[in-house]
This record gives structure tokens, sequence and C-alpha cells, in this order.
């Protein structure tokens, strides 16, 4: 089966700063990948790249068979690139239902159909009793939900997750881990930037490990617990295999 997003020797550079070094991934379709890897890895950098709001230094993006390396942010979540943002970005003036109409506006120009998605959305995300209440009202836990919420609003064919599951109680997180599942159950692709490993890693079927803007190493979550190189990269201390 083809991938539904490669990445290929994809590099980012801010001034003498290197955030991605040659990152080739691939996401094959129906899959949950965890992005992962210590703070400064690169993983918000990366999704930035696929998602458009930056163009690449060097490298290609390949979303659903179509080279999208040079379409700007609004034309990939078109194709069906969707995504949530580390720092809040749900507009806190704003209700809940409004907040998520704006995501269904990217498909739906009609108002009441716009709001018609949005409510099945809210439904979907458990917000639906939430839906008149100002963002800013809302519970940190509940604003990760309703990035998810605008994000899927888009009706993306790949959603991506940045730290949605990240600060939460256990009780929400594993709201969250199920959340995640039933988005996957819709035949929605995941790629996701989670620090938890103990929660993350029983989500996702592959996970791919980060370290100083590389790809440090992929595969099975179980493995890639276990692996030396991943653990020193954790601990900072590099130098130990040789990385
Ligand atoms: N717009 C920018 N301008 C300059 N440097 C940047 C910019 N964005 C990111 N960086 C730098 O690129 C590197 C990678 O950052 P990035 O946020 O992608 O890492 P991360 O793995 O997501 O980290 P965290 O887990 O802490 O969120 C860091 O050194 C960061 O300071």
């Amino acid at each position: 089966m083809t991938a539904l997003l490669e990445t290929r020797g994809v590099w980012q550079r801010f001034g003498g700063l290197v955030a991605n070094s040659d990152v080739s991934i691939s996401v094959g379709r129906g899959e949950i990948v965890g992005l992962i890897g210590p703070n400064g890895a690169g993983k918000s950098t990366l999704f930035n790249l696929i998602a458009g709001v930056l163009p690449p230094t060097q490298g290609s993006i390949i979303f659903d068979g179509e080279d999208v390396t040079n379409l700007p942010a609004a034309a990939r979540c078109q194709r069906g690139v969707g995504r949530t943002f580390q720092v809040v970005k749900s507009f806190e003036t704003m209700t809940v239902i409004d907040n998520v109409i704006v995501g269904a506006l990217v498909r739906n120009t009609v108002m009441r159909e716009a709001r018609r998605k949005a409510h099945e959305v809210l439904e979907f995300t458990g917000l639906a009793a939430r839906a008149d209440v100002l963002a800013s009202d809302l519970v940190p836990a509940e604003k990760r939900r309703l990035e998810v919420a605008r994000a899927l609003a888009t009706e993306p064919k790949l959603l991506l997750l940045d730290e949605v599951l990240t600060g939460l109680t256990p009780t929400e997180a594993q709201t969250g881990v199920a959340l995640v599942r039933k988005v996957r159950e819709t035949g929605i692709t995941v790629l996701m930037v989670e620090h938890v490993m103990e929660i993350v890693m029983p989500l996702v079927d592959r996970a791919i490990v980060l370290d100083l803007g590389k790809v440090l190493v992929e595969g099975k979550p179980a493995d890639v617990v276990r692996d030396p190189k991943v653990i020193s990269a954790y601990l900072g201390d590099r130098h130990a295999v040789g990385a």
C-alpha cells in the first residue's frame, strides 16, 4: 500500500541552527504513528513543514500521491492535512461551536452546512454539552479536545496531533487516548507528537524518534522504548552510544 505521507530528505535551517536534518519518514494509510524525542529534537518543526506552515529549506513532502512541498498551509488543509497546535490556538473570545465552525468552513462554504458539521464533530469529541460556552471558559483538557474538534471539522485524511495528551490527568489522558482510537476507526490516519511515553506507546502502531533534528530510530513501540540509542538521547548522554 502506498504511504499517505512521505517526507523525503527534508531539512529545515533557522539561520545557523539545523532543526530538521535529512528527515525521511513515511506514514501509511490508517496508521497511528508516534513522533517522539527529547525537547528541541525538531518534532514541531517537522509538523510545521508537513502542514505547510513553513517551506522546507531542502527536500520534499509527498501527501496522498502529490508533491505538496510548495503548497501553503491552506491548500494542504484543503487536500486533507488537519492539525492541532501545541499552543492552543482556539479563539478564546468565541464560543466552542464557533471555533469548530471555523474548521468546518474549510469544506462547507454554506454556513448552515458548516454548523451542522460542527455539531456532528462536537458530538463525536464529547464536547456537545459545551457548544455555547466561551472557549476561554473551558478547562485545559477541554481546550485540547476543542483543538482536535476544529481539526476534525476540516475533514482531514491525516490528523497531526501536537501534544494533545500532555499535561492531562491520567483519567483525562485515557479519555484522549479513546478519542484518538475512535478517530482512527473512522479511517483517519494519525501522526502524533507526545512526551508521555506510557500513554502514547500503547496507543501507536509505530514510533519514530527524532533527536538533534534527525531520525534516530523507528519501529514497534516495544522495541523503540528499549533501544539504547533512544534511552541515551532522553538522558542527554549521546556519547554513550557513539551517536
Ligand atoms: N521559528 C524558529 N526560529 C528559530 N529557531 C527555531 C524556530 N522554531 C524552532 N526552532 C528551534 O529548532 C529546534 C527544534 O525545535 P522544535 O520546536 O521543532 O523541537 P521539538 O522537538 O518540537 O521540541 P519540544 O518537545 O520542546 O516542543 C530548537 O532548537 C528550536 O529552538
